[in-house]
């Protein structure tokens, strides 16, 4: 039964390989494989908006045709001129040119260009708008799919450093990206254009074509040398980066500034920024430096080619073999062809960079949970009819040396209250989370009435298990919201709200805010209030009560609670736990003492169990632990 949901050693292992950060791609083969990433990027362009995306391209299109047509356009006039100048008997005043008729082709190639030259604007000007709607759909499209898919994935992911390192990379990609959607587009663009002014030079001389791509070929490869080293910069960086973010975050924000101002952190955290950010600095500087000096070296190569092509150009025209209106159509065709050819080419290698970029975002959206529901999952038992049952259930954090927790086996009857008491670190939160199946065993089985927790499906179990962390989260929501957070899908039943907050006495609480339960609590926004811990308690422990959960489990969120309240929340706890299964955690025996059974855990194990009579007569460690509590109070 155990190895059919793979418990044991293959977990631990698949975890190992998890835990291992994702190499650098170096080779050229693996850059070049990165343009595979396009295909899904521009699906995923696509899927945002077909309308827009149509838009953006067609409109493109149109405009990348422009260019040739102006200097073709351009090439007519002057040649226009030039007939004109070479005239025997030239009018001399505009009224007997006009007479003559001959201004009439001439107006009308110069009202042309300017038709396209006003084109060539408006619609430039449509593209960029049509292409910053797009992208601001795009980023939130890929913002939502990131938190969708992040929300699928195992807290042990999100407890792993190159984990943390991955999402951080994903997250800057779903902005950082959106110049690569407009990239492609201009890439495409260019290109038509490019096809059109080469084919009007291929024309007149191949050769000049031949001259533009020796002489850019270069660049581009050093173009793109760099881009792939500042992409290795960025990745192997990208943990120092997280870790300047954590620093300025914890130099300066509301959660922290109450401690960095008693213990005076500000200036050791200010020196750790300092001296990160001149790392990184550093290391930027290096390759600008480098980037500069090459880019310089080859844009003059770049240069050498035009001018040995003007001078050709400039020579055939002597020679007659051109036209001066030939003449200036080439050589503005090669001027632009030579800016749209090194634009196309560093473009190009920034797209392959890109798509490495695209890498982390695309390989961040293919890593897989592995605490999953089965495919044909057994309905989740309502009543709970015989309860819980740890097997030899072992349990080590992945990466840790030390098991958390090793050959535990107890049951946990169904309609029982157990408390579960022991020092710090004695494995009693891993024992929650285990039953929540935040993690599942690496040994042995938990069983549900007979059957391994994981026959169950992963959203039911998780529905019918109201559990409160010891740090759970203080939203910054109103206190209505903060509570409706144990069942969101209730968030407008004022009626449950107000009933769960009565259980937890948050409602006592609530009732001293200004605003009632529409009051917004925490600091982070405005007319935000700030509660005491044991508010904050208070309203964390109606959330369990929101939900209509066969298990309640409280893991020690009545730490900050003062003496009556606490003792108040267990005896209506144990009194709302009527026909439920729950378990309470707590180092307070006077709470401890109320519950069906106890267990008391230490180094990972079951040590005893028994009622508070019971272990108090075995004289073991319970007993030891409540006499010292006891003592403590005499
Ligand atoms: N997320 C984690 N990653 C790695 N190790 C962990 C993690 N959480 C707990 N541990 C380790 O597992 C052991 C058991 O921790 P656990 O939180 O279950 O103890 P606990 O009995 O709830 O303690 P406390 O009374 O302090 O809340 C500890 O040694 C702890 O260092």
């Amino acid at each position: 039964m155990a190895d059919a949901y793979g418990a044991g050693a293959p977990g631990a292992a698949m975890r190992g390989v998890r835990g291992q950060p994702l190499p650098t791609p170096r080779t050229l083969r693996e850059r070049l494989g990165a343009l595979r990433n396009l295909g899904p990027f521009l699906a995923m362009v696509w899927r945002t908006s077909p309308a827009l995306t149509t838009a953006s391209l067609g409109l493109r299109l149109i405009r990348a045709v422009l260019p040739v047509a102006t200097l073709f356009i351009g090439k007519l006039i002057i040649d226009d001129i030039v007939a004109l100048v070479q005239m025997p008997d030239r009018p001399t005043t505009l009224g007997q040119w006009l007479e003559t008729g001959r201004l009439d082709r001439l107006g009308l190639l110069l009202a042309a260009e300017f038709a396209v030259a006003v084109a060539a604007n408006v619609l430039g000007r449509v593209v960029s708008l049509i292409d910053s709607l797009l992208a601001e759909r795009v980023t939130n499209a890929s913002s939502v799919r990131l938190m969708e898919h992040a929300a699928t994935l195992d807290l042990e992911d999100f407890e792993d450093a190159n984990f943390q390192d991955q999402l951080e990379r994903a997250r800057r990609q779903t902005s950082g990206r959106m110049s690569l959607m407009a990239l492609l587009f201009s890439q495409a663009q260019d290109l038509v254009t490019v096809a059109s002014l080469a084919g009007g030079l291929l024309l007149y001389s191949p050769w000049l074509v031949v001259l533009l791509l020796v002489a850019l070929l270069p660049a581009f490869l050093a173009e793109a040398h760099f881009n792939a080293q500042s992409y290795s910069l960025d990745y192997m960086r990208t943990p120092e980066r997280r870790e300047l973010d954590y620093v300025r975050q914890t130099a300066a924000s509301v959660e922290t500034a109450k401690e960095v101002k008693i213990f005076g952190l500000s200036g050791f955290l200010i020196d750790r920024y300092r001296q990160l950010a001149a790392e990184f600095y550093a290391a930027n500087r290096r390759l600008a430096v480098r980037r500069a000096g090459w880019g310089g070296l080859f844009a003059a190569l770049g240069s050498a080619g035009y001018y040995l092509a003007y001078a050709y150009i400039a020579w055939r025209t002597l020679t007659g073999s051109f036209s001066v209106g030939d003449l200036t159509f080439l050589s503005g065709s090669f001027l632009r062809l030579r800016a749209l050819f090194e634009g196309l080419l560093s473009s190009l290698s920034a797209t392959a960079s890109q798509a490495l970029y695209l890498n982390d975002l695309f390989s961040f959206y293919e890593m897989k949970p592995e605490i999953l529901s089965p495919p044909d999952p057994r309905p989740f038992p309502r009543p709970i009819r015989q309860g819980f049952a740890f097997e030899d259930v072992g349990f080590r954090y992945p990466g840790a040396e030390r098991w958390a927790v090793r050959h535990m086996s107890f049951t946990l009857d169904a309609g029982e209250v157990v408390a579960l008491v022991g020092e710090n670190g004695a494995g009693k939160t891993t024992l929650v989370k285990l039953i929540a199946r935040l993690y599942d065993p690496d040994e042995g089985r938990i069983l549900l009435d007979g059957h391994d927790l994981r026959a169950y499906d992963l959203d039911e179990l998780r529905a019918n298990i109201g559990v409160i962390f010891q740090d759970f989260v203080r939203y910054n929501l109103t206190a209505a919201d903060n509570i409706a957070v144990g069942r969101i899908a209730s968030r407008a039943d004022r009626a449950r709200i107000t009933r769960a907050a009565a259980r937890s006495q948050a409602d006592e609480v609530i009732g001293r805010l200004a605003g009632g339960y529409d009051q917004m609590v925490g600091k982070r926004f405005r007319n935000g209030v700030e509660l005491s811990g044991g508010e904050w308690q208070k309203i964390a422990i109606s959330r369990a009560y929101m939900r209509d959960a066969a298990v309640l489990i409280l893991d020690e969120p009545t730490a900050a609670l003062d003496a009556r309240s606490e003792f108040e929340v267990f005896r209506r706890f144990k009194e709302l736990s009527q026909g439920r299964t729950a378990i309470l955690i707590s180092h307070r025996f006077s709470s401890v003492r109320m519950a069906d059974r106890i267990l008391v855990l230490a180094n990972g194990q079951v040590e005893a169990a028994g009622t508070h009579d019971e272990l108090i007569a075995q004289s073991g460690r319970y007993a030891e632990l409540f006499e010292l509590q006891a003592a403590g109070y005499r």
